[in-house]
C-alpha cells in the first residue's frame, strides 16, 4: 500500500472502521440511520460510541468534543476528557451514547439573533451520523447539529440537512413520474474550489490590517501585479510545494479528498479543489480544510488569508460551488443521459435549477453576502453582484427550439416536442467557461461562482436546494395526476423557458451595458452591497418558500437576517477602528518626519549655498503637507461617521449607514495615504508594501 492509500482516513471513524469495530447487528442499524435517516436507539448509540471511544483511544485520542457550525462561520468545539474516577483511585476512559447523541453547551456568548437571551444559557448539540467522527489532535470531533432550547437551529448544519432533505422528498416525487421506482434516495453533492492567498508571517506581523482585519486596508499599487499572467497555474515555488504537500497530508488523513492543487491569478494566491462529495459533508470538510491550512501555513512561517479580497486591484479569493444532484443508484440528474427519456428527464431538472435561480435570484445574492464579498464581486473574474446563468451554446440552442416549436437543427432537425419517444438525443455541452458568470452550466453540473473564499458553503447551498426543492415540488403537483404526462411536460417546460429565461446570459458579465440590461429591460436585481440585500431575506415569498418547505422557522429567519448585518456592521466598524488608527498613529507621524527630514535638508542645502536649487524638496514638503492634512481630516470624518452609528434605530438602518457613509470615508482615506506612499521613502514607511507582500514567499 502507498503511504496515501495507507494514512487516507487513517483519523476518521468511518465505513471502515465502522465495520471492522462493530457487530453486525449494530453496524447494520447505524448503516440504516446515516442512509435513510431511520431513528437511532440508544443501545446502538451505546454500543457506537463505546466502539468509537476505543478506536479514538488507541489513536491517542484523550478528548471528546460535539463539533458545530454556530452562526459565527467558523466552527465551534469545547473539549472533555474521556477519563471518569474508578474507586481504586485511578480513572477509566469512558463515553457513552448519551454523551455521543447529545451535548448541552452552555452556549449563551454565540451569536443568535435574538433566538435566545444571554441568561437563556442552554443550547444543545445533536449527533449528526451522516458526517463522520474524527481525530483532531487529541480530540474525538463528533459532527453535531446546534439548536436552542426551544429547539430552533442555532447553526448552519440543521438547515442544511433539512434543505437536503426538501430536495429529496421533492426529486423523488418527480423520478416517480418518471417511472423510476428503484431510487431511494436524491442528495446533492458539492466540490467547492477554495482560493487562498500565502504570505510570510514576518509581513502579516506587520501588516495591522492584515492581523485585525485579514485583508489590507491601504495600500498602492505595486509596480507588477497580475498583469503579465505569469502565477496562474505557474511553476509551485518550493516554499509553498512544502506547505502543499504537508497541508495534503493533514487533510488525506482526515477523509477529505484534496484532488486539485495549483497557483491561482494573483501573486501570491493559491488554490486547492477536492473530489466532490455528499454537501453536507463537502462543507464539514470545507470548514476543516479552512481551519487546516491555517494551521499548516504558521508551521511553515506562513499565514494563509482567506478574506475575499486581501488585496486591491488584483484578484479576489472565490469559493466555486460545483453543485450537481445524484440518485442513491448513480444516477447524476444534471447529466443529460443517454436516452431521449433520460433527456426529458435531465431538461426537467434543468429547467427547475433555472427557475429556481431566477424566483430565488435574491435568494442566491444573499446567500453569499459579507463585507468582504462586497469588495470582490464585479471584477477580476469574479461574478457581478447581479445573477444570471450561463448555459452554454448547445442548450442555448435547445432551449430556444423547445420555446419557438423550430426544429433543433444538430438534432437531425427534429422538432423538440417533448414527448419522451421524440426527444433528440444530445450530448453534453461542451461549450467554453464563462468567468463572469455568477452561475454556469459545465457539462454535468452546476458552478456557483459568487461564494466568497471565507464563506461556509452550508448557507449557499441551503438556498440552492430550497429553491430548486420549491421549482420541483409546483412541477409535481402540476404533473401528478395529469392524463397526458407527455405533453404536460413539454408545455411546462416551454412554459419554464418563456418566463425565465431573462436570467441566461451567455456574454460578459462585467460590461456596464449587461447591467444596464439585466436591471432596466430584464428586471434582473442588483444588490451590489451586504446592506441591499439582507433585508430582503424576509420578503414575504422568501419566506414562504423557506418556511413551506421547513428549512428555516420564521425566527430562524429573522435571527439570521440580524446576525448577519450585525457582522456586517461589526466588520466594517473594525476596519474603520484599524484604519483611523493606523493614519493617526502610523503614516500621518511618518509623513510628517520624512515632510520634516526634507525640509531640514533643503534648508542645510541653502545655508550652505542660497543658490542651491531646492525645488524638489519643496515640491515634495508641500505635497506631502497637503496629503497629511487630508488624512488627518479624513480621519476624522470617518471616527465622526463610526461614532453617529450609535444614532441607528435599527440594525438596517446602520448598515445603510456604514454603506453610504462610513465606507465612503475609508475609501477617501485609503487614496490620501496610498498617495503619499508613492512619494514617501521607504525608509520612513511604517509597513511593508503590497509589492513586498505579495512577492514576498520565494
Ligand atoms: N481563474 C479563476 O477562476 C479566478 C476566480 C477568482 N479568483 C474569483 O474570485 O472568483
Amino acid at each position: 500500500m502507498s503511504t496515501v492509500t495507507k494514512i487516507f482516513g487513517s483519523k476518521v471513524f468511518d465505513d471502515r472502521v465502522m465495520k471492522a469495530k462493530l457487530p453486525a447487528k449494530i453496524y447494520n442499524s447505524l448503516r440504516r440511520t446515516i442512509d435513510e435517516g431511520v431513528d437511532l436507539d440508544i443501545g446502538v448509540a451505546n454500543a457506537v460510541a463505546s466502539a468509537m471511544k476505543d478506536w479514538a483511544v488507541e489513536n491517542g485520542a484523550t478528548h471528546y468534543t460535539h463539533w458545530f457550525q454556530p452562526l459565527t462561520g467558523i466552527t465551534a468545539e469545547k473539549h472533555d476528557s474521556f477519563i471518569s474516577p474508578s474507586p481504586d483511585g485511578g480513572i477509566i476512559m469512558e463515553f457513552s451514547g448519551k454523551e455521543l447523541i447529545k451535548g448541552e453547551p452552555d452556549a449563551s456568548s454565540f451569536p443568535s439573533g435574538g433566538i435566545r437571551a444571554t441568561f437563556e444559557a442552554r443550547g444543545y448539540t445533536a449527533w449528526d451520523p451522516t458526517s463522520y467522527a474524527f481525530i483532531k489532535g487529541k480530540t474525538l470531533c463528533i459532527p453535531t447539529a446546534f439548536c436552542s432550547y426551544g429547539g430552533e437551529a442555532l447553526d448552519k448544519k440543521t438547515p442544511l440537512l433539512r434543505s437536503m432533505e426538501a430536495l429529496n422528498t421533492q426529486a423523488l416525487r418527480i423520478l416517480r413520474l418518471f417511472g423510476n421506482d428503484a431510487v431511494k434516495c436524491v442528495k446533492t453533492s458539492v466540490g467547492p474550489e477554495q482560493e487562498y492567498f500565502l504570505i510570510t508571517k514576518e509581513m502579516y506581523d506587520a501588516r495591522p490590517d492584515i492581523r485585525f482585519t485579514g485583508r489590507t486596508l491601504f495600500g498602492a499599487k505595486p509596480p507588477k501585479g497580475q498583469e503579465m499572467d505569469d502565477h496562474y497555474f505557474g511553476v509551485i515555488k518550493p516554499r509553498v510545494a512544502e506547505f502543499m504537500e504537508d497541508l495534503n497530508e493533514e487533510l488525506w488523513k482526515l477523509g477529505i479528498l484534496a484532488k486539485t492543487e495549483h497557483n491561482e491569478v494573483a501573486p501570491a494566491q493559491h488554490e486547492l479543489a477536492p473530489i466532490y462529495t455528499t454537501t453536507n459533508i463537502a462543507t464539514d470538510h470545507n470548514q476543516l480544510t479552512m481551519e487546516i491550512m491555517q494551521k499548516v501555513a504558521i508551521r511553515h512561517e506562513l499565514v494563509c488569508l482567506l478574506h475575499e479580497k486581501p488585496f486591491a486591484g488584483v484578484n479576489g479569493s472565490g469559493k466555486h460551488n460545483n453543485w450537481s444532484i445524484s440518485t442513491d443508484t448513480g444516477a447524476n440528474l444534471l447529466s443529460p443521459g443517454a436516452t431521449p427519456c433520460e433527456n426529458a428527464q435531465f431538461l426537467l431538472f434543468l429547467c427547475a435549477v433555472i427557475k429556481a435561480v431566477d424566483d430565488y435570484q435574491d435568494l442566491l445574492r444573499i446567500s453569499v453576502a459579507t463585507a468582504g464579498n462586497d469588495h470582490r464581486l464585479g471584477a477580476n473574474e469574479a461574478p457581478p453582484a447581479v445573477v444570471s446563468m450561463f448555459l452554454g451554446d448547445e442548450l442555448n440552442a435547445i432551449l430556444e427550439a423547445i420555446e419557438t416549436d423550430t426544429p433543433y437543427v444538430a438534432a437531425d432537425k427534429t422538432k423538440m416536442k417533448l414527448g419522451v419517444n421524440v426527444l433528440p438525443k444530445f450530448t453534453r455541452d461542451t461549450t467554453d467557461r464563462n468567468r463572469t458568470s455568477p452561475f454556469a452550466f459545465t457539462g454535468n453540473k452546476f458552478e456557483f461562482r459568487m461564494l466568497g473564499s471565507s464563506n461556509s458553503i452550508a448557507c449557499a447551498n441551503i438556498m440552492l436546494n430550497a429553491a430548486v426543492a420549491e421549482s420541483l415540488k409546483i412541477y409535481a403537483d402540476r404533473l401528478e395526476g395529469t392524463e397526458d404526462f407527455e405533453t404536460a411536460l413539454h408545455e411546462m417546460i416551454k412554459k419554464t423557458i418563456k418566463d425565465h429565461k431573462r436570467i441566461i446570459f451567455n456574454g460578459n458579465g462585467y460590461d456596464d451595458s449587461w447591467i444596464k440590461e439585466a436591471t432596466e429591460q430584464r428586471g434582473l436585481l442588483n444588490y451590489r452591497t451586504t446592506a441591499d440585500c439582507m433585508p430582503h431575506l424576509l420578503d414575504k415569498k422568501n419566506v414562504e418558500m423557506l418556511t413551506a418547505h421547513k428549512v428555516f422557522s420564521n425566527r430562524e429567519l429573522q435571527s439570521r437576517e440580524e446576525i448577519m448585518l450585525e457582522n456586517y456592521c461589526k466588520t466594517v466598524i473594525i476596519e474603520a477602528n484599524t484604519m483611523t488608527d493606523m493614519a493617526k498613529c502610523s503614516y500621518a507621524p511618518a509623513i510628517e518626519r520624512y515632510a520634516s527630514s526634507i525640509a531640514q535638508n533643503a534648508m542645510f542645502k541653502k545655508s550652505l549655498d542660497a543658490t542651491i536649487p531646492c525645488a524638489y524638496e519643496a515640491g515634495i514638503v508641500k505635497r506631502l503637507s497637503v496629503l497629511c492634512d487630508r488624512i488627518a481630516n479624513t480621519a476624522d470624518e470617518l471616527e465622526s461617521a463610526v461614532i453617529k452609528l450609535s444614532d441607528a434605530e435599527s440594525i438596517d438602518e446602520e448598515a445603510y449607514m456604514i454603506r453610504d457613509t462610513v465606507l465612503v470615508k475609508m475609501a477617501e482615506l485609503r487614496a490620501a495615504v496610498d498617495e503619499a506612499e508613492t512619494i514617501t521613502s521607504k525608509d520612513f514607511w511604517p509597513f511593508p508594501s503590497y509589492a513586498d507582500m505579495l512577492f514576498s514567499v520565494r
